[in-house]
């Protein structure tokens, strides 16, 4: 009896574990399935974006671990450019050779074509070929090529412009091995110009997924046209004036790395630097102009046009140059009917911690390199509109004979032009744009990213745009 007990006693609760698992092997069972079709659909589930820019599928996605190349000509008005790009799936520039992107340049550019729209594209040959190489060969047929024309084809206007983009995408067809479609060549509005710029010097600085106070402001002074944009705040740009048909919108709504930005974008044309020039000569007509060095008896041509362009008898003067400058900017005109204007009747956005911080680039940079205020082998500097002043003023008092000696650096087709240059670039800034001329603001040909520096121009944010609303 006393026997019988112990084996029950041992049985209820000394049983080996292979017994137990035996025994309870219903039990398991039950609770185990539920447990693993759990697991498998936690493995299996997509995984969301840390970066806040809304639930991206990674897993599945069939550009996982992808890399896209984009080639992107800029039509400026003074030259050509090709840039090629190669962005991963995080919209992460990943180098190409020892850089972070190809860039090369030639002048002059499509629009100094007017009547022969089949030499404006093949002026672009040499460069294709060069973007070509650098793309992987199994790569190609599917990396597209974009070209986006500015102020020059934007000022030639109506049949020669529209002829001209019609000659790139026949030659972008036969002559190329990339992707390319009719739609992907166009004269970029100034608009989306001003945006790609913002995105662009934006992305490299980081800023892109911040609030919109810790971005910075840009300004570009092409050939043809200027741009100025930046980011407000919602309720400024609810502020934004109605502008008839045609005219080109003020505020941009945009969504990059998650954030949602409202961007004051606008583009003056015929205010670039070249331009300008045209406006400014226009002025004083054939009496001659305080703003053309002492000694230079010549003319202007621009854009198919002449101007007469003879320095005055008493010779260049930085004061009367600015009045003339102040003419030709049309600052202070009666057009303007909105709450606070720039000038020739423009909105000015209503500033803010958007544009507290300016990134100017371009022909700020250029001159300011030439003139040797910056040292032109830097790709960023900082600087005042009064240095612009300053500068001028020193032109303006240089006879055209020593201007050479004095300004070795500046091209001497410039020369005759250096005080005129100068001047409007800082009444642009000042009178123009209503930047203090003691203001602190950066001139940026280039920027850092990642060790490597990288062109402060429009092409990037266009690419990058393409790339972040194709994911
Ligand atoms: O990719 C670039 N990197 C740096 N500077 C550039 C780049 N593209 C154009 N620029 C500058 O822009 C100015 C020429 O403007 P552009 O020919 O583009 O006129 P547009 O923008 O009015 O059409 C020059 O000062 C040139 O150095
Ligand atoms: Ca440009």
């Amino acid at each position: 009896m006393e026997h019988e007990k112990m084996v029950k006693r041992n049985r209820q609760y000394g049983d080996s574990m292979p017994d137990k698992i035996h025994r309870y092997r219903g039990v398991i069972l039950v609770i185990s399935v539920p447990v693993l079709l759990i697991c498998f659909v936690l493995f299996v589930m997509p995984k969301t974006d840390s970066m806040g820019g809304g639930s991206v599928n990674r897993k599945f996605s069939p550009k996982f671990g992808s890399r896209n190349y984009a080639v992107v000509f800029d039509a400026g008005s003074s030259g050509s450019r090709v840039h090629v790009f190669c962005l991963d799936q995080h919209l992460d520039l990943v180098p190409i050779g020892s850089d972070l992107e190809l860039f090369r340049q030639k002048k002059p550019g499509l629009s100094a074509y007017p009547s022969d729209p089949a030499a404006a594209a093949n002026s672009l040959k040499s460069l294709l070929e060069q973007a070509e190489d650098v793309v992987p060969m199994e790569l190609r047929s599917n990396t597209p090529v974009r070209v986006g024309a500015t102020a020059g084809l934007r000022q030639l206007g109506g049949n020669a412009s529209d002829k001209i983009l019609q000659a790139v995408r026949n030659f972008l067809k036969s002559k190329s091995s990339l992707k390319s479609k009719a739609s992907w060549v166009t004269v970029l509005d100034g608009s989306q110009e001003g945006a790609y710029q913002w995105v662009t010097i934006n992305y490299l600085l980081g800023n892109l997924g911040r609030k919109y106070s810790d971005t910075v402001g840009v300004v570009d002074l092409g050939g043809g046209s200027v741009q100025m944009a930046y980011a407000i705040s919602e309720s400024d740009a609810q502020k934004a004036p109605k502008l008839s048909d045609g005219e080109d919108t003020y505020v941009q709504d945009m969504y990059l790395k998650g954030a949602k930005y409202y961007l004051y974008v606008h583009s003056y044309l015929h205010y670039g630097l070249l331009a300008a020039r045209a406006e400014i000569l226009k002025v004083t007509k054939e009496s001659g102009s305080p703003c053309i060095l002492t000694g230079h008896h010549g003319s202007y041509k621009y854009g198919g046009n002449v101007y007469p362009a003879s320095a005055m008898s008493q010779g260049s003067s930085m004061t009367n140059c600015r009045l003339v400058a102040l003419k030709a900017l049309k600052v202070n005109e009666s057009t303007c009917t909105h709450m606070k204007c720039t000038f020739d009747g423009v909105w000015n956005g209503g500033g803010g911690d958007g544009q507290k911080n300016m990134f100017v680039a371009s022909f700020f940079f250029d001159r300011a390199a030439e003139v040797g205020f910056i040292d032109p082998s830097v790709a960023v500097a900082r600087v005042r509109p009064f240095d612009f002043e300053s500068a001028a003023r020193r032109a303006c008092d240089t006879r055209l004979d020593d201007a050479k000696a004095t300004f070795p650096r500046v091209n001497p087709d410039n020369l005759p032009y250096l005080c005129m240059d100068l001047v409007y670039q800082y009444t642009l800034l000042v009178d123009g744009f209503g930047l203090d001329a003691r203001q602190e603001m950066t001139l940026v040909k280039k920027v850092k990213y990642k060790n490597s520096l990288v062109e402060a121009a429009w092409p990037l944010g266009s690419a990058i745009e393409v790339a972040s609303s194709m994911n």
